[in-house]
This record gives structure tokens, sequence and C-alpha cells, in this order.
């Protein structure tokens, strides 16, 4: 079987974790796993992870390691022929040392983005809760202001967007991101793009996947779409 490509992307909120995945996903064949996504599923589907999160998420704390570990190694297991990108995934040291022990990654990407960049896109920033599509009034707004290009539904705006929740939001990424930003690095496959624009970071993430995803992927996987 061609070999899989394994990939992560960290950086705090807003940095463009989500908007870089979705190009990846596109250029590269990827499957994307965003953590909040899928937390986000299984709180409507009302599974026992999703109603345990739910009680952790509306008080602005992070999900527990062990929840967090069994919820998202069941999925990865479920995609063990493709190749895949993880987006809020691993957040803390001790999901990292899981993730690592179960699946051995190629590539880890860290955005660095200044706060007041942050605060500027998080003001701006609208979200269609169902599918995570990401909006930005000054990035890429909707089609039609507050609804979803896809489905007409309402877009929403994350509560913890707002600026004064952002600071210690930040503070608290940076606290638990550091431990494993520092294991990617010892391990030699941290990437680390510093820009205020993602349209900028964007050619530079790019050309690394193009030289780190085995040309075998096989044409399924890796459709080029530029
Ligand atoms: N890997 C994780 N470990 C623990 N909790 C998580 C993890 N991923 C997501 N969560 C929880 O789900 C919530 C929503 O996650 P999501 O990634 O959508 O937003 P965020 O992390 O708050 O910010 P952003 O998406 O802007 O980086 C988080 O605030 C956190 O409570
Ligand atoms: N102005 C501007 N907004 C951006 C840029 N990149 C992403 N955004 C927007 O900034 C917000 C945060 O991006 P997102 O991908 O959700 O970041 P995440 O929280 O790390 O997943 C969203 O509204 C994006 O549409 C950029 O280069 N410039």
């Amino acid at each position: 079987m061609s070999k899989l490509f394994r990939a992560v992307i960290l950086g705090p909120p807003g940095s463009g974790k989500g908007t870089i995945s979705e190009r990846v996903a596109n250029s590269f064949g990827l499957k994307h796993l965003s953590s909040g996504d899928f937390l986000r599923e299984n709180i409507a589907a009302k599974t026992e992870a999703g109603v345990l999160a739910k009680t952790y998420i509306e008080k602005g704390a992070l999900v527990p390691d062990h929840v967090m570990t069994r919820l998202m190694l069941s999925r990865l297991e479920e995609m063990t022929r493709h190749s895949w990108l993880l987006d809020g995934f691993p957040r803390t040291l001790a999901q990292a040392k899981v993730l690592n022990s179960a699946f051995e990654l190629d590539v880890v990407i860290s955005l660095n983005i200044p706060l007041e960049t942050l605060k500027e896109r998080l003001r701006h920033r609208w979200i269609h809760p169902a599918s995570g599509r990401v909006y930005n009034m000054c990035f890429n707004p909707p089609r039609v202001q507050g609804v979803d290009d896809i489905s007409g539904e309402p877009l929403i705006q994350h509560e913890d967007d707002r600026p004064e929740a952002l600071v210690a939001r930040l503070r608290h990424y940076k606290d638990v991101a550091k431990p494993v930003i520092d294991l990617y690095r010892a391990k030699g496959i941290l990437h680390m793009f510093s820009d205020t624009e993602t349209d900028r970071i964007w050619p530079y993430i790019s050309s690394l996947l193009s030289t780190k995803i085995p040309t075998d992927l096989g044409d399924a996987q890796r459709v080029r779409t530029h």
C-alpha cells in the first residue's frame, strides 16, 4: 500500500488553522480532521463523549485529555487508509504523547501570528456551526452577510472570540502549546510559519507539503487543484 502522510497543524485561536487546513485538504487530498468540528458533531449527535465535552466547552475549559484522546484516536482508527491533517489536536503534551504512540507524524506545522492580528481576525470571524465553515467579513465574507454560502443557514460568532476573552485564551494556549511545540521540534518535524497574512504563508506551506507528501499517494487521494 502506498505510504500515507500524517500531519498536524498547531496555532492559537484565529491563527488560520482551519483556513489553511481547508486549502491543504483541497490541494493535496488529505483528510482534514478538526477536533473542534468533531466535538461539535458529537455534541449535536448527543454521543456520550459529546454530552461530556459540552459541559467543559460551555465553561470555556479544555475537554479532559482522556476524553479527547479516546474520541480522536477512535476516529483516526477509522481513517487508517487515509493521509490526514489534524487541526486542534493534539493540544496538550499528554495528548501529543498518546498520538505519537499510535501514529508516526511526518510534519507538524506551527503558526505564529501576532496578538493584534488574532484579535482583528476573530472580531470579524463568522462560523456555520453545523459544517465548521469559517468566514471573515474582511478576508472571506459570505455572499450574503450572516448566511452560510452552502446551506443558507445562519452564521454565528463564538462568544469567546470577543477581544476581552481572547487574551486569557491566548495565555492559556501558550502555556499548554509550548511543550507540544518543543516535543515536535526535538523530533525534527516542526515547521514554524510567522506572518500576518495567510495568503503569504500559504505558498511556503504548499511547497513544504509538495516536497513531503509521497508522490505515490494515489490519484484518488492526491487531487491537485492548482
Ligand atoms: N484537543 C483538544 N483538547 C481539549 N479540548 C479541545 C480540543 N480541541 C477542542 N477542544 C475544546 O473544544 C472547543 C472548541 O474548539 P475549537 O478548536 O473549535 O475552538 P478553539 O480551540 O476555542 O479556538 P480556535 O478554533 O479559534 O483555535 C475548545 O475551546 C476546547 O474547549
Ligand atoms: N484578515 C484576514 N483574516 C484571515 C486570514 N486568514 C484567516 N482569516 C480569518 O481569520 C479567522 C480565523 O481563521 P481560522 O482559520 O478560523 O483560524 P483558527 O482559529 O486557527 O482555525 C477566520 O475568520 C478566517 O476567515 C488572513 O490572512 N487575513
